[in-house]
């Protein structure tokens, strides 16, 4: 069984993206989103893409965008992925995929058993599905929470596509995450960071020295 990949989202600075690359992520993600603490510009996220060294894929957040918004985004921005993390319905997704030709990795909230009927729905248009913790009513953010929900969930599950653990990872406790579901791809945001939107470069090498030893435990057979 090959390495586990993983993903540092919300970077903010070409120091973030050199920082991912040397801890060997596979991914770094930009996050369009007002809200967040982790909002980069176009711009910005141009220069930082344009930093990104071959191999590191580029991940765009968005949140129900609008086409105007991707438009404006990948008219500017050299993104390999898109990640939507809004309320974005199937149909949508799959308009995404075909108007921009960009995969697309659909994130899907997970708080209890009701939820996972929606992996399977969005397993058949997404390219990946992104498991994260179902945010909390009334949370400002649909994601970078640092909130984990229970594994067991999704322990053992047979999967339509690729998919990567999201939601409360951090380095003390991504290699359990790995353990007990199996994860092939994880994904980190605020649990690598020393405030919020603020990457550590210190806690990013931890978490892949973590992802690593954690790949190498068995994956328990349910
Ligand atoms: O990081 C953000 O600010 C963010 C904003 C809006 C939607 C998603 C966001 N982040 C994503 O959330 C998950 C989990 O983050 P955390 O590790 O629990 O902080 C991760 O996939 C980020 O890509």
């Amino acid at each position: 069984m090959g390495a586990v990949s993983f993903k540092i989202c919300g970077l903010r600075s070409v120091a973030d993206v050199a920082a991912v690359a040397r801890a060997g992520a596979r991914y770094a993600g930009f996050v369009f989103f007002s809200k967040s603490p982790r909002h980069v510009s176009v711009s910005d996220a141009r220069r930082l893409a344009l930093a990104a060294p071959v191999g590191l894929a580029k991940v765009g957040l968005v949140v129900d965008p609008t086409d105007a918004l991707l438009d404006e985004i990948l008219g500017s921005v050299p993104l390999d992925i898109l990640q939507l993390h809004g309320d974005e319905s199937a149909g949508r997704v799959a308009q995404l995929r075909a108007r921009y030709g960009l995969p697309v990795m659909k994130a899907v909230g997970v708080r209890t058993e009701d939820d996972l009927s929606a992996l399977a729905e969005y397993g058949r248009v997404a390219d990946q599905i992104l498991v994260d913790a179902k945010p909390a009513p009334g949370a400002d953010l649909p994601g970078g929470n640092g909130l984990a929900f229970d594994w067991r969930l999704i322990a053992g599950r047979r999967w339509p596509c690729p998919w990567m653990l999201a939601g409360g990872l951090t380095p003390a406790n991504v290699g359990r995450a790995i353990e007990m579901t199996g994860a092939r791809q994880v994904d980190v945001s605020s649990g690598v960071e020393s405030a919020p939107g603020v990457k550590d470069a210190a806690l990013v090498a931890r978490f892949a020295e973590a992802v690593r030893a954690g790949a190498e435990v068995p994956v328990p057979r349910f």
